[in-house]
């Protein structure tokens, strides 16, 4: 029986699933914590990723691995392959004057010009999530470590290279061995999702310089070996693992709540909007992977259900025991600033309340409610790019609570499929490994549960886009 590993390093911790690599039986896990913050030396994710591997047994029996990863943060290595300075992460919004700067450029000053240069040139208009605005930040604001970048990888990267054995004082050997997929490295912006070119003017414009960058390869390619001779796949993107990791297919759309809320679905054309709120990302299958990301997801119902001195699973009782709608409470989730729509410094607001309704159970309800609605405009906007939706694939780790899964269907207004508990990033990473040993996906099944569906009520959403949309105005 060959072994076969998927590793998630995404933002809050990092997990490792070790399974079958002919019927994806899962054999073994294992799971490390991140440090908090939006800047993160990657070294962190080498010591949860070494730290959840061995809590998973090992890789010694496996013949495959695949990292998936968060996607955006920009590592910087130096030219002996030294981190020059944290990861600035996905979340982090202080490039977001340098995203508007890189649109007014491109279109001579006229940002509308700018943003429909961008989505033609790379697929997404560029906001201060994605790696360029974070190099031209850099550049700005720390011309010594700018000038210091001989490569740029993103978090999956520079994993799956030290996986392969490169690191500090590596050199320039070690940072030719570089390899990136096609789905990472469209979130990059200086990457065209369509023609698989990197941007080279874009970089020299953003950084000072064109640094290294890692070689993309093809979805079954073999982007290295680990020095035990365990093949290691192209790895990917989070949230295109996830597609892998649920199997989705036309009609499906997922929805993910972690840190990060995403929609997004697996298309066989590049997805082009000008408005930003959808990314043209790839998938990591050689299609495309249209994409809304929100700032503001599962950290809302944390951060709640610490103000009410509440579990999780208390949290999600009680927002089940409050009635649809809140009571007439409204909970705009920008605690964070927010990427869609674009308010990297706004904040969140409660609005309607009342002596009455307001209450632990209301609270608790409006936190759900608000970032469910917040996906509802993403699942929106990708509808209005061509997207068909027949029912919603809902994971992440949010979808544990029995709450998020009735608000989903009741403000969703589509049938909500809710996958056997699972990692589904990590999933997704070895089914790829899978596939670069076999030569083909494999056809693992998963187990998945229809939400029944609850009285819904139109208002709701309506009520959310009357309190969200007074930001835009
Ligand atoms: N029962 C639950 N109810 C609500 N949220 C939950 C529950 N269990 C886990 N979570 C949420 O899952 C989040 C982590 O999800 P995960 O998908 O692993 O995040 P990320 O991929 O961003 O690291 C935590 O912020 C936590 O709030
Ligand atoms: O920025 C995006 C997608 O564009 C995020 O989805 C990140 O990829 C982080 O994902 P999580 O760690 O929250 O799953």
């Amino acid at each position: 029986m060959a072994l076969v590993a998927g590793i998630d390093s995404s933002t809050q911790s990092c997990k490792v699933v070790i399974r079958d690599a002919g019927t994806g039986a899962l054999v073994r896990q294992g799971r490390a914590s991140h440090p908090d913050g939006t800047e993160v030396h990657p070294d962190a994710w080498w010591d949860a990723l070494s730290e959840a591997i061995s809590r998973a047994g090992g890789l010694g029996d496996v013949s495959a691995l695949s990292v998936g990863g968060q996607q955006h943060g920009m590592v910087c290595l130096d030219r002996d392959g030294n981190v020059v300075r944290p990861a600035l992460l996905w979340n982090d919004t202080r490039s977001a004057q340098a995203a508007l700067d890189i649109i007014r450029e491109a279109g001579n000053g006229d940002p509308e010009l700018g943003a429909g240069f961008w989505v033609s040139a790379t697929g997404t208009v560029p906001v201060a999530s994605l790696t360029l605005t974070k190099l031209r930040w850099l550049a700005e604001n720390e011309p010594e470590n700018a000038a210091r970048v001989a490569a740029v990888c993103l978090p999956h990267d520079w994993l799956s290279w030290r996986l392969a054995g490169f690191g500090p004082g590596t050199g320039e050997a070690g940072l030719a061995a570089l390899r990136t997929d096609r789905s990472d490295a469209s979130g990059t912006g200086y990457y065209s999702a369509s023609s698989g070119e990197y941007l080279p003017d874009a970089l020299r414009a953003a950084l000072g310089h064109v640094p290294l960058l890692p070689a993309v390869v093809g979805p079954l390619e073999i982007a290295g070996k680990t020095p035990e001779g365990a093949l290691i796949g192209p790895g990917a993107g989070d949230n295109a693992a996830a597609a892998l990791g649920v199997g989705a297919g036309v009609g499906d759309v997922v929805l993910s709540l972690g840190t990060s809320g995403t929609v997004f679905a697996v298309s066989s054309a590049p997805a082009a909007d000008a408005s930003g709120l959808v990314a043209g990302f790839a998938d990591a299958t050689g299609n495309y992977l249209p994409l809304a990301c929100t700032l503001n997801a599962t950290r809302v119902f944390d951060a709640t259900a610490a103000l009410l001195g509440v579990s999780l699973d208390e949290f999600s009782a009680l927002a089940l025991a409050a009635p649809l709608g809140a009571g007439g409470l409204t909970l705009v989730p920008y605690f964070d600033g927010e990427r869609t729509p674009n308010l990297p410094d706004a904040t969140g607001s409660l609005h309607g309340i009342t002596r009455t309704n307001y209450t632990s159970a209301n609270l608790a309800r409006a936190a759900v409610e608000g970032v469910v609605c917040s996906l509802a405009d993403g699942l929106a906007a990708l509808q209005a790019q061509g997207v068909e939706a027949r029912r919603i694939i809902l994971i992440g780790g949010g979808a544990q609570s029995p709450a998020v899964q009735q608000a989903a269907s009741q403000l969703l207004e589509l049938p909500v499929v809710v996958p056997a508990p699972g990692e589904y990033v990590a999933d997704g990473a070895a089914r790829q490994a899978s596939a670069v040993l076999a030569g083909a996906f494999p056809d693992w099944s998963a187990d998945a549960t229809e939400v029944t569906a609850a009285p819904s009520d139109g208002s709701v959403l309506a009520r959310y886009r009357r309190h969200a949309g007074a930001y835009l105005a």
